[in-house]
């Protein structure tokens, strides 16, 4: 497992060693051990999965509120998607900050969503299934988010007329998000 650190605090990409064979190939995709000495101490409870149908689905951004703020450790594993991580934790030197990368099956990449972070992920194929290892349970009276395209933030996403939920287009922008959780803005 390769570990790389990405621009925005304690957000890492994990690459794993990919065994290929004439069959296919075989990965470990979670190996406690290993990442705790990456530094991913944290305790999975829950494993998710979704699956999108078609390319340009855009889920998030979205984050639980404490006491039931997760850590996610996410990949794909059919398809490809770009993957976005939103520091909003008010006392951290990248707050404001978002991280974007590709994940995508056959690499077999995982990004590691520290807890704070808002996430969320658009879908670069036709068929996309991502899945994710969270320490904290879904809890939905805790559930928040931040509208995908907030300005302030000003996320590069791949598709500027993404296929949402419901419940996504009608998220806050950042600023209104903010005051639930104490951030500063100018
Ligand atoms: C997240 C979640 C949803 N659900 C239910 C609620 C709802 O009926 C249905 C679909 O939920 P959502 O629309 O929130 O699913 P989705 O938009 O895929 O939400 C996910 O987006 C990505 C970006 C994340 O980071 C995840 O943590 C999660 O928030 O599944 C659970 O039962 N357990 C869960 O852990």
């Amino acid at each position: 497992m390769k570990k790389t650190t990405l621009p925005l605090c304690d957000v890492l990409l994990l690459t794993p060693k990919v065994h290929r064979d004439e069959r296919g190939a075989f990965v470990e995709t979670y190996h406690r051990e290993q990442f705790v000495s990456l530094g991913v101490t944290a305790h999975f409870i829950q494993d998710n999965q979704s699956c999108s149908k078609i390319a340009g689905t855009l889920r998030g951004l979205h984050y639980q509120l404490p006491p039931y703020s997760q850590t996610k450790v996410v990949r794909c594993v059919y398809g490809e998607v770009y993957d976005v991580v939103v520091d909003i934790r008010p006392s951290s030197p990248t707050y404001g900050n978002w991280v974007g990368v590709n994940l995508c099956a056959k690499v077999g990449q995982q990004i590691v969503v520290p807890k704070g972070c808002a996430h969320g992920f658009c879908t670069l194929t036709d068929g996309a299934i991502v899945a994710y290892k969270v320490d904290q349970p879904y809890a939905p009276a805790y559930e928040r988010g931040i509208r995908w395209n907030d300005t302030s933030l000003a996320i590069d996403w791949p598709d500027h007329t993404p296929t949402l939920s419901e419940k996504d287009r009608a998220l806050p922008s950042f600023i209104e998000a903010a005051k639930e959780f104490g951030g500063e803005h100018e």
